[in-house]
């Protein structure tokens, strides 16, 4: 008789084990606070960090991998929680710190830099007191000027969901409201979602980008189709009734619909223009106030030479030449280049602007003659992967005054060890309140020749 084969029926085949059940623990002591901002706990399990668990609590949690715990209850909580501001938070992977008052998660992360410095640096920064300058801050709520929310449309039931990726997951968490994203451009959330759901290219929706702009908020839609005639006029209407400028973004460029200029944001005394889709610092407050303070560090003056890297759109390089420095500044981006040098040239000053990637060794750089200097100054800014090439070529130079700006307290750690192996000191520090209610530091680090 013939035998039709059932899976899990053959002879040698093993019983699976059934999964043991994971381990829910109560009233455990939160030791402290990791640089993602989860709670930590120490069981005779081991090491756990539950996200949304604070230093001194007690709390009841139940182990989701070999490093990670839900939280489960809070039984004795902590004097710094706090009510959650939005309704979205528990789902949403936008913000992880809500729960923590904005002070205490500023001294979080302070200590959070200082303990890396000293780890993998050896800066003992708590040993000299007018190290840590105070805060840089601005408001904790509707600071954010750019967002990307997530689109997906399902066309059985014809609903478009725009809003924040879930913590760990892909699942969008629909947004009506966000308490951290600029007023003009939350204000746009709820009308947008309606407008967009109308056109018929919703199903090629990618993504949406909202950006606050000097003048009107600028929505940029990312479409794998070119746009319909009868979807620019929706869209058009929906720009002048709200007051808003409105791009689309296909594989090679961004369009904008109306024939206006570039738009615009603020650095320190001046207006640069932008592409959308280029780098724009998060905080509508900070992003001057950053470059003031990097002013007042550096003091740039006729005479100085200046090379700055990771240069963006030319956010420090424009205010700093017009000081009188010599500036040389270096991106990736062969497209943010010109437009720094477009933005050097509306503002009437010579700025020296080449494009390199600069995690390659400077020699096989296509900018390596500029790169040679010689330069007294040099102020830094790169993405979270830091600079370690960078730092070891600026080593081997030795300026006399490093400005590294970090978004990445475990590289700028890593980065700060070469400068220190290199003959460097850290004379100031400043913690830059960039992504308040997340567990995201940004720092500035001045480093001064031995
Ligand atoms: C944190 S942003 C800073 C931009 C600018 N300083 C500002 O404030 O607007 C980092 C910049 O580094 C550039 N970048 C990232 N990796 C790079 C690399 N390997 N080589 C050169 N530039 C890079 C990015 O394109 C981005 O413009």
């Amino acid at each position: 008789m013939a035998q039709f084969y059932r899976p899990g029926q053959g002879p040698q085949q093993r019983k699976r084990k059934a999964k043991p059940k994971p381990a829910t623990i109560a009233a455990a002591d939160v030791v402290g606070l990791d640089h993602f901002g989860r709670g930590v706990v120490r069981s005779a399990q081991g090491v756990k960090f539950v996200a949304g668990a604070l230093p001194g609590e007690v709390i009841d949690y139940v182990e989701s991998s070999k490093y990670e715990a839900e939280l489960l209850a809070v039984q004795q909580s902590s004097p710094e929680r706090q009510q959650p501001a939005c309704e979205f938070y528990r789902q949403c992977g936008g913000c992880d710190l809500q729960h923590f008052n904005v002070a205490a998660q500023q001294q979080h992360k302070q200590q959070v830099v200082t303990e890396l410095l000293h780890k993998f640096a050896g800066i003992d920064v708590t040993a000299q007191a007018s190290l840590w300058q105070p805060t840089l801050s601005g408001s904790p709520w509707n600071y954010r000027r750019r967002a990307r929310l997530a689109a997906h449309y399902d066309k059985s039931k014809r609903q478009l969901t725009l809003g924040f990726r879930a913590r760990k997951s892909k699942t969008i968490v629909p947004i009506s409201e966000c308490a951290t994203l600029a007023l003009a451009l939350n204000n746009l959330l709820a009308p947008l979602r309606a407008c967009l759901t109308e056109l018929k290219l919703v199903p090629f929706l990618g993504h949406v980008e909202l950006l606050e702009t000097t003048a009107e908020p600028l929505v940029v839609l990312r479409l794998t189709r070119s746009l319909a005639a009868a979807d620019r006029a929706r869209l058009v209407a929906f720009s002048e009734h709200y007051k808003v400028r409105i791009a689309w973004q296909d594989e090679q460029q961004v369009h904008l619909l109306d024939t206006g200029p570039l738009p615009q944001y603020a650095t320190w005394q001046a207006e640069l223009q932008f592409n959308p889709g280029d780098f724009l610092q998060t905080h509508r407050d900070l992003a001057e106030a950053m470059v003031a303070q990097a002013l007042q560090w550096l003091e740039p003056e006729s005479g100085d030479t200046i090379l700055e890297l990771f240069a963006g759109s030319g956010h420090f390089t424009i205010p700093f030449a017009r000081s009188g420095a010599q500036v040389t500044a270096i991106e990736g981006v062969p497209s943010m280049v010109r437009q720094l040098q477009h933005n050097a040239h509306l503002h009437g000053v010579a700025v020296t602007a080449a494009c390199s990637n600069l995690a390659q060794p400077w020699a096989q750089s296509a900018a390596a003659k500029l790169l040679q200097g010689p330069f007294n100054k040099v102020l830094l800014d790169p993405a979270r992967a830091g600079a370690a090439q960078a730092v070891q070529e600026l080593v081997r130079m030795q300026p006399a005054q490093i400005l590294y700006i970090s978004c990445a307290p475990d590289t700028l750690a890593r980065d700060a060890a070469t400068l220190v192996q290199g003959g460097y000191h850290l004379k100031q520090a400043q913690l830059v309140d960039m992504f308040p209610q997340t567990h995201h530091i940004e720092v500035m680090t001045l480093f001064e020749r031995e």
